[in-house]
């Protein structure tokens, strides 16, 4: 038995696509119904669930007689407007069973990396909880234009689960698991555990398969469980069946062991979250002092600027090659940067005043970005 799982009082449960449609695309309603008394079951025991569920545009698809997922983002979204109703009207009817009620609430990435709206789906999911609701959440695919898109829910889920303080993340799939490759091929393997990296190490992970309308596949997934267990939070992946199973604890499917430190909220929103407004060009001894030393950004390590940002935007630092190693609040303008590259604070202090001394970034506001080479590594 896992013992996180079992003790887990507030759970985040992600159902994708492939989990809930027929073949053809159509709801499967003892699909959904067999989930949903999966989920009453644990809020019967007391336990808190948020479901967040994909399935919009596959549900839509059936009425509007089109055949396959469609490809452009405007037919997606008509699709996930006729498909969203119908799906929240199926969730609403199997929880009513158990005499639970639903509440939809839809959101675009804006809403869980702006910290005033983040802080608002917060109070709202706090909210439907307390009150002994299900919240039922899906991105607002009839708004989301395809730059701020998420496009999948996995990732969705994972920042959903860090916005609620989850003590577990189960993500539901079409595949019992993760599998050394792809899982059609009778080599691959399942995973049961993954503590870190290294347990990646030798696993191929890939997309969606192309005939089916799910859209992530492994690679989101597993990104997915990195940033959940990064903040604290335990997750498993299974398959849709397996759900009862997973949530009593059972050792089916991959399970990814949380990293033990939780990171400071503030610092994970602005890794995992937020969007850079810029990108700051370090010379290879600023890499060295921030990466390496966890020093603040000082003007003298920078040799060029991107972006139009203002003071207190997120931005990147990158490299010479231009890979990004860390993100941070800006303390200056853009414009007024330029001015100022190369240069010593205490120059600048004594040209332009002793405003001008602050950092560009103060080290308390930077996150080093994964994949940023370590001091050990160069
Ligand atoms: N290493 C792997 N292990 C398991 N599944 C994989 C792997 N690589 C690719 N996949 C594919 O990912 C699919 C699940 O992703 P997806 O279709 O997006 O599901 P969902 O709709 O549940 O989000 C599986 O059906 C499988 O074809
Ligand atoms: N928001 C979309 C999710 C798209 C999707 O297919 O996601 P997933 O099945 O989780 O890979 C929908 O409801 O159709």
């Amino acid at each position: 038995m896992r013992e996180e799982v079992t003790a887990a009082r507030r759970i985040v449960v992600k159902v994708g696509s492939s989990s809930l449609t027929a073949p053809g695309g159509d709801l499967d309603g003892a699909r959904v119904d067999a989930l949903v008394d999966a989920l009453a079951g644990r809020t019967a025991a007391g336990r808190e669930v948020v479901l967040v569920s994909s399935g919009a545009i596959a549900a839509g698809l059936a009425p509007l007689g089109l055949t396959s997922r469609p490809r452009d983002l405007a037919t997606q979204q008509a699709a996930a407007s006729v498909g969203q109703g119908l799906l929240i009207g199926r969730y609403a009817a199997g929880f009513g069973r158990h005499g639970r009620t639903v509440g939809q609430v839809l959101l675009t990435a804006d809403d869980v990396t702006r910290r005033a709206h983040y802080r608002n789906a917060y109070r709202t999911l706090r909210k439907l909880l307390d009150l002994g609701a299900v919240p039922i959440v899906n991105e607002n695919d009839t708004v989301a234009t395809d730059e701020i898109r998420f496009g999948d829910n996995d990732r969705l889920a994972a920042l959903v689960a860090a916005l609620v303080h989850a003590d577990l993340l189960v993500l539901l799939s079409d595949v019992d698991g993760l599998y050394t490759g792809d899982p059609a091929r009778p080599e691959s393997t399942r995973v049961a555990e993954v503590h870190d990296a290294t347990d990646l190490a030798g696993v191929t992970v890939g997309p969606a398969a192309r005939t089916g309308v799910g859209t992530g596949g492994m690679v989101t997934k597993v990104e997915a469980a990195r940033i959940a267990t990064g903040f604290g939070i335990p997750v498993v992946l299974t398959a849709a069946p397996l759900a009862a199973a997973a949530l009593a604890g059972e050792p089916v499917g991959t399970f990814f062991h949380r990293v033990r430190r939780r990171p400071a909220a503030r610092l994970f929103w602005l890794a995992h979250a937020t969007s850079p407004r810029g990108r700051l060009h370090l010379d290879p001894g600023a890499v060295q002092a921030v990466v390496g030393r966890r020093k603040s950004l000082l003007p003298a390590g920078i040799t060029a600027v991107d972006g139009a940002f203002n003071a207190g935007d997120p931005v990147d630092l990158v490299d010479e090659r231009g890979a990004p190693v860390a993100r941070g609040l800006v303390n200056y303008d853009a414009v007024e940067l330029p001015g100022l590259l190369g240069r010593s604070t205490g120059e600048l202090a004594a040209t332009l005043g002793p405003a001008y001394e602050r950092e560009v970034v103060h080290r308390d506001d930077l996150v080093l970005l994964a994949g940023a080479p370590t001091p050990a590594s160069g």
